[in-house]
């Protein structure tokens, strides 16, 4: 029999009196599960914004408006290899009628000594390199014949193969045209010439508080010459295992004890909803390990998880630690899995910390629905929840506990083209230890506490797993 066949309201034994809760006679208080997430979330506050190199800065929020202290791009440039002209000078120039112009010299990205441009002459230009002073527009090299001096004309819809490229030694005159180049298409004014601040202007605003950094906004900032930026930092996120049955993946399986899967996966977990989480490691049910485990995690923490010992085993000691340490409460909530719940504030700085259960698919499901929301609260995130859709069942649920809200593991398939719904599969039977079921759902099917099974067909909500 499974923890959770045991545990059902009505076949467990535990004393009446559910709060509210349909059929949940003999389950004892069961709470609701928005009571315990109001518990958590009351309890967790962003963390103060710091002073961070953008990189480090990635996937955090944004605590300042970001104003530009200079135009982007910051110096009108060409955004084509070719001649940095004066359009006037070119009026009338064709193919057959090409107008020769007088090359000064090159004008290479991050030069800074530009030639004077004057009326019959150019300057070879590369792409981003500024424009020099009196130009004011820049002919591709396709439309020229690259400086060579000859007549071999470049044919605009020649290919590119075809077509001349800028060679010649940089710094000097293009090519072997004695300076010259000839040029077979007469350009707008100011075509392929990229002006200062056309992209952003001194004093705007280029990102506001509350923004996520993204790697394109990383670009940004760099553009308007931010290396720091006041952002959320990501917590800090401790988390350990308890259970004198544990081992690490790598050893040798030992009779009667189990390799501790809940570190790494809760680990995994919290750093893919954004905190710098780090594995503890896994503690034997031994008050003075748990407690010097603790205490050392403590200091490089905002939050601490645990799993294990928060159910009413004889070798529970991690109650009894955490209330020597802090102020921790234990709940048991009208949900499955995850009924069993520990929160509170462990330590000097009152480190919040959710003691979740064991039961690694009880300990997913936990992490979840509160740790998740909790990691993103402090990262200042105003979404902090998972997204929930409708999606039809494409096979039927049973024996979802009364009383209990279940989170039934399922692979969700999202809205064919024409389609308003997606489908959702149940994956795997409601055990809470069944982790090979859970690492095939990609969703959560959530079954009402009213609701002990739904039929192939019925519309149910679902809370989606991934981005
Ligand atoms: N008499 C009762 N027994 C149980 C109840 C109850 O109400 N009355 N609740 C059941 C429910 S529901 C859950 S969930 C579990 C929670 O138990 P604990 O939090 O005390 O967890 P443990 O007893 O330490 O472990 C439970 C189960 O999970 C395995 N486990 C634990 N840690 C890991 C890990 N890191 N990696 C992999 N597997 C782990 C452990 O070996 C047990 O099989 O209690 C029920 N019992
Ligand atoms: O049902 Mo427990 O609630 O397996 O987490």
């Amino acid at each position: 029999m499974s923890a959770d066949q045991r545990t059902s309201p009505g076949s467990s034994g535990e004393p009446a009196g559910a709060a509210g809760m349909p059929g949940a006679s003999g389950a004892g208080r069961l709470e609701p599960v928005e009571r315990h997430l109001e518990r958590v979330l009351s309890a967790i506050r962003p963390l103060a914004p710091l002073d961070m190199q953008v990189l480090d800065a990635h996937g955090c929020l944004l605590a300042e408006d970001v104003t530009a202290p200079g135009n982007v791009p910051p110096f009108d440039n060409s955004s084509m290899d070719g001649y940095a002209v004066r359009a006037a000078d070119l009026a009338g120039a064709e193919r057959r009628t090409p107008v020769v112009l007088t090359v000064l010299g090159d004008v290479p990205a991050g030069a800074s000594d530009l030639p004077r441009i004057t009326p019959g002459t150019c300057a070879r230009i590369m792409t981003g390199a500024p424009m020099p002073p009196g130009a004011d527009s820049v002919v591709p090299v396709e439309w020229t014949d690259g400086g060579s001096g000859g007549d071999a004309a470049a044919d605009t819809m020649a290919p590119a193969t075809a077509a001349p490229v800028l060679t010649g030694p940089s710094g000097g005159p293009a090519g072997d045209g004695g300076g010259r180049v000839r040029v077979f298409r007469q350009p707008e004014y100011g075509s392929f010439v990229r002006r200062s601040g056309s992209d952003v202007e001194r004093g705007e605003v280029v990102l506001s508080a509350g923004t996520v950094l993204t790697p394109s906004r990383i670009g940004l900032l760099c553009a308007v010459r931010r290396n720091l930026v006041k952002v959320r930092p990501r917590p800090r996120v401790s988390i350990l295992s308890t259970g004198s049955e544990l081992t690490h993946p790598a050893d040798e399986p030992v009779p009667g004890r189990i390799p501790d899967a809940n570190s790494f996966m809760l680990t995994a977990a919290a750093r893919e909803a954004g905190a710098l989480a780090f594995r503890a490691g896994c503690v034997p049910d031994d008050p003075a390990e748990l407690t010097e485990t603790l205490e050392d995690q403590l200091i490089r923490s905002d939050l601490v998880v645990t799993s294990g010992g928060v159910s009413v085993g004889a070798y529970d000691v991690v109650k009894q630690v955490f209330a020597d340490l802090g102020e921790v409460s234990f709940h048991r909530l009208a949900m499955q899995p995850g009924k069993p719940q520990g929160f509170g504030t462990i330590g000097p700085d009152a480190t919040p910390l959710f003691a979740l259960p064991g039961n690694p698919v009880s300990a997913f499901v936990s992490f979840e629905l509160f740790v998740r929301p909790a990691i993103r609260r402090m990262m200042g995130m105003e979404q902090v929840h998972r997204p929930v859709v409708r999606a039809r069942l494409d096979a039927p649920i049973t024996g979802s506990p009364e009383g209990r809200r279940q989170y039934a593991r399922g692979r969700y398939v999202p809205p064919m083209p024409g389609e308003i719904t997606g489908t959702v599969t149940p994956v795997g039977g409601s055990g809470s230890h069944l982790l090979g079921a859970l690492a095939r759902a990609n969703a959560l099917v959530v079954v009402d506490e009213w609701t002990t099974s739904a039929p192939m067909g019925q519309l149910v909500d679902v809370m989606l797993l991934q981005e």
